[in-house]
């Protein structure tokens, strides 16, 4: 593995998963990461990310050093043959070149900006951190995907179901206040094409995913038919791909609550987090044996081990 980007990046799924379970079970099984550094920079906020790749990291015996370059660092300009006499104090072919003299890995978060659908669906900040730190990069969350995420849900899923029969996975919006990035929805898409499940989406109309993320999937816009007899229901809302970067609603028929989970086959229920209570999930689902939310946090550490552990061989 040279990048950790998307799920394209992964020779062999079942085996990463597998990784991560036994990182899970025991955490100092390997040294790979002695005397090694992992520069991990925010464009963005995050709580899980930083603080489960720097768990991740030390587990390997790795030394990780975070840079929140959005808040803290020079703000970074992106753009060729301009001349500088903006806000931009910094750009990225030095920025991210000297990272990459520093550590031996790199992650990045860099969101999208929802206005430009073309620049953010290219990856431009990504690619361009990738192209100058000369270095392995791993995606904190990028424009388009959160893989370090979805590992983490399909390791979840995994350990959640016993059974031989391929579960039946649900992917549903849910209301909120805020235009948020497709990249959560768009990459769990990418990875459940690729498992062993039986995976549909239900979302009102004009927040159909990009059509390379959800090529060849059931998409309902009526959210009670696509629940009927899920196993699992991941809860999120994201903004329009067609309208891009818009909210185009706010329905709170669509928040998850009883009403929703007495439609399934008793599901798991899961977010990445942060969830707004009451607005995407109620507290009645997200306070039931039927919520795994915590799960899918606390695997987030063995997915980011998994892929540090790969980068580092
Ligand atoms: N990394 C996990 C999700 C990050 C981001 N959520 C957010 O920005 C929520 C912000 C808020 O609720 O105000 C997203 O949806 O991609
Ligand atoms: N799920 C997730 O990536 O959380 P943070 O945004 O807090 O890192």
């Amino acid at each position: 593995m040279k990048h950790f980007t998307s799920i394209a990046d992964v020779q062999n799924v079942d085996q990463l998963v597998e990784q991560a379970i036994l990182f899970k079970n025991n955490p100092f099984q390997s040294e790979l990461g002695k005397g090694k550094k992992v520069g991990l920079v925010f464009l963005n906020p995050s709580l899980r990310t930083r603080l489960s790749t720097q768990v991740a990291a030390q587990n390997l015996g790795a030394e990780a050093i975070v840079l929140d370059i959005g808040k803290d660092g020079w703000a970074l300009e992106f753009n060729d043959g301009v001349v500088m006499n903006g806000d931009k104090a910094e750009h990225i072919r030095e920025a991210a070149a000297v990272m990459g003299r520093y550590f031996d890995i790199l992650g990045v978060r860099t969101f999208p900006g929802l206005t430009d659908r073309s620049e953010d669906y290219a990856e431009i900040l990504l690619q361009s951190f990738i192209k100058y730190a000369g270095i392995p990069v791993v995606s904190l969350e990028s424009g388009t995907r959160h893989p370090l995420q979805s590992l983490a849900d399909l390791m979840t899923i995994q350990e959640q179901w016993p059974h031989s029969h391929k579960p039946k996975v649900v992917l549903t919006w849910a209301p909120h206040v805020k235009a948020l990035p497709q990249a959560v929805p768009n990459s769990f898409a990418e990875w459940m094409i690729q498992a062993d499940v039986d995976f549909s989406i239900a979302n009102p109309a004009g927040y159909d995913l990009a059509p390379e993320f959800s090529n060849g999937v059931s998409v309902f816009h009526d959210q009670a038919e696509a629940l009927e007899g899920a196993d699992f229901v991941y809860v999120k809302n994201w903004s329009s791909y067609e309208h891009y970067g818009q909210v185009l609603s706010q329905d709170e028929k669509w928040t998850f609550g009883q009403k929703q989970l007495s439609l399934t086959n008793n599901a798991k229920v899961m977010h990445c987090l942060p969830v707004r209570r009451g607005l995407v999930i109620k507290d009645e689902v997200l306070d039931s044996k039927n919520a795994i939310h915590l799960e899918q946090a606390e695997n987030r550490v063995y997915a980011a081990q998994s892929i540090l552990n790969e980068l580092l061989k």
